[in-house]
Formats: C-alpha cells, sequence, structure tokens
C-alpha cells in the first residue's frame, strides 16, 4: 500500500523585519507518521509550524495538507488539522463546556451532536466533573487536557504540538504524553516540535532545524548512524557533529515568556 501524504512541504521562507528566520524548508508527513522538529531556541520551529498549519503565512514556497493547497485554501487545511499552540490558548473565563461548545460551532459540527460530542470530549480529557467551572482555576495540565480535547473534537487527520509538555510539572507531562502516544498508537499522524529530547527519540522521523535552515531529517536511528558515530549517540551529539554547537547553546536569546515559565 503506498503512503497517503499528509504534508508536503515545498521550500518554505519567512522573513521577520528583513531577517531570514525561516529558508528553503521542505518536508513530508504520511499518514499514520509521526515527526519531531527539534532545534535551539529560535531555530525557526514555531515559524515553520505556523506556516504548516496556516497561521503565517509563507513568504515563498507551498503547503499542501491531505493534498488540498493550504495557501489557496486555509480553511479547508485547518479542517484537517488539530493543533495545539506553544502558548495555551483559552479564555480562562469561559468552562470547558463553553470552549468545547464554541469549537464545535467554529468547525460547523452538526448542532444536534454537539452536546454528546463535548460530553465524549470532556470524558476522555477526564475533565467531566470540572465541566462547568471557569478555567481560571485550572491547572497547567487539566488546561493542556482540554487544548488537546478541543483540538480533536472535529477529527483531524494531523495533530500538530507545539512544545506540548513546556511548563507541566511532572505528573501533567507523563499524563499528557500518555495521550500523545495512544493518539499515534490509534495511528494519528503527529507534528510536533519539542526540546525534550526524549520525546524526539521515539518519534518515527526526526527534522532538525537550525538557524531557519532543515539541516537533516531521518529516523532517529538512521541520524545517529550518520551523524553521531553510532546508533549508541544521542540526538545531541548529532546536533553537535551537524552545526558545530551543542544543541542547547542556541545564540538566539530565550524569549522572556519561555524563561519565565521554565523558572
Ligand atoms: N512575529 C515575529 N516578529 C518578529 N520576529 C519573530 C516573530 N516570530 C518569530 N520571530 C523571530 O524568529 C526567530 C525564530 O522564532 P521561532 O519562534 O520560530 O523559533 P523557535 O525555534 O520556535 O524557538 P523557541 O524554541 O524559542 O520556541 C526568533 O529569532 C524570533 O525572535
Amino acid at each position: 500500500m503506498s503512503a497517503v501524504p499528509i504534508i508536503e512541504a515545498r521550500e518554505l521562507s519567512r522573513r521577520f523585519g528583513g531577517r531570514a528566520v525561516v529558508t528553503n524548508v521542505s518536508l513530508n508527513l504520511n499518514e499514520g507518521e509521526s515527526l519531531a522538529l527539534i532545534g535551539p531556541n529560535g531555530a525557526g520551529k514555531t515559524t515553520t509550524l505556523g506556516m504548516l498549519t496556516t497561521a503565517l503565512r509563507p513568504d515563498s514556497g507551498s503547503v499542501r495538507i491531505a493534498g488540498q493547497d493550504a495557501l489557496a485554501d486555509p480553511r479547508r487545511a485547518r479542517a484537517m488539522l488539530g493543533v495545539l499552540f506553544q502558548d495555551p490558548a483559552l479564555d480562562d473565563r469561559m468552562t470547558p463546556r463553553e470552549t468545547l461548545r464554541l469549537h464545535a460551532a467554529l468547525h460547523g459540527l452538526p448542532r444536534r451532536d454537539t452536546a454528546a460530542l463535548v460530553a465524549d470530549a470532556l470524558e476522555r480529557a477526564g475533565l467531566s466533573e470540572a465541566a462547568d467551572r471557569t478555567i481560571r482555576g485550572f491547572s497547567g495540565g487539566m488546561k493542556r487536557r482540554l487544548e488537546l480535547a478541543r483540538a480533536l473534537m472535529h477529527e483531524p487527520r494531523l495533530l500538530v504540538l507545539d512544545e506540548p509538555t513546556l511548563g507541566l510539572d511532572p505528573q501533567g507531562r507523563l499524563d499528557l504524553w500518555a495521550r500523545i502516544g495512544a493518539l499515534r498508537a490509534s495511528g494519528m499522524a503527529v507534528l510536533m516540535t519539542t526540546h525534550v529530547l526524549s520525546e524526539a527519540e521515539s518519534f518515527d522521523r526526526v527534522g532538525i532545524l537550525d538557524g531557519g535552515r532543515l539541516v537533516a531529517l531521518d529516523t532517529p536511528r538512521a541520524l545517529k548512524l550518520a551523524h553521531g558515530g553510532s546508533s549508541e549517540a544521542s540526538l545531541d551529539d548529532v546536533f553537535f557533529h551537524l552545526t558545530g554547537r551543542a544543541l542547547r547553546d542556541g545564540d538566539a536569546p530565550l524569549r522572556p515568556a519561555l524563561v519565565r515559565r521554565r523558572a
């Protein structure tokens, strides 16, 4: 059976204020496949995800989502994507039930099904009891579970996650990671950025971004053999071999929001 492409991105480039932030990034992702993008702060991971998910228009290049031109018809592309942004995107004056109802309406899900779909999503997220409380008092883990439930409600073909476990406590991290693992096992295609190399290690393929360029893209094992010297090497070793720098010593400064959450 031939692989069905979910993402086909060609030569994506984007500048901010005259500075090239992403340059000529091309990548494919097939149905059922997982791809992790790693790279130091400022490497262009979030900008790349933005262009792949129609949140950000590239200066040049093309993106197809499930065969559709995402730049020509972003609405249609978005219907096939479930996205978890790096910064929580919830209105904390709302309740989880209201949040999911709104999402159902925005995605044009049948009104007669909404109550049942929302109840089901709340149950899966372990938020049934908290369904009618305002989000304001929720833990980081509860918020992420709600965002994940929302991202999945319209049954996307691809889940896109920007640093999904950032800022979570160890329990929240493990819980979210188990949920992502179960989705992958069910055949969901997943594209993720991460700083946690052990998270990237478990993905089918890893893309390494440095200075806005995709310097390598392959299975973790192939990357280690080609650039780390052996299959026992770490992705840190691979990055160092490819760029001459350590993955965690990116020359771009940490963004204030990130520093705050990591402190
Ligand atoms: N809207 C914007 N306006 C100006 N510069 C931007 C904008 N968005 C991103 N940049 C800059 O582009 C570069 C790449 O940012 P991006 O967020 O894509 O990197 P990243 O690899 O996701 O980093 P991090 O790991 O910190 O999230 C950074 O130098 C950033 O400051």
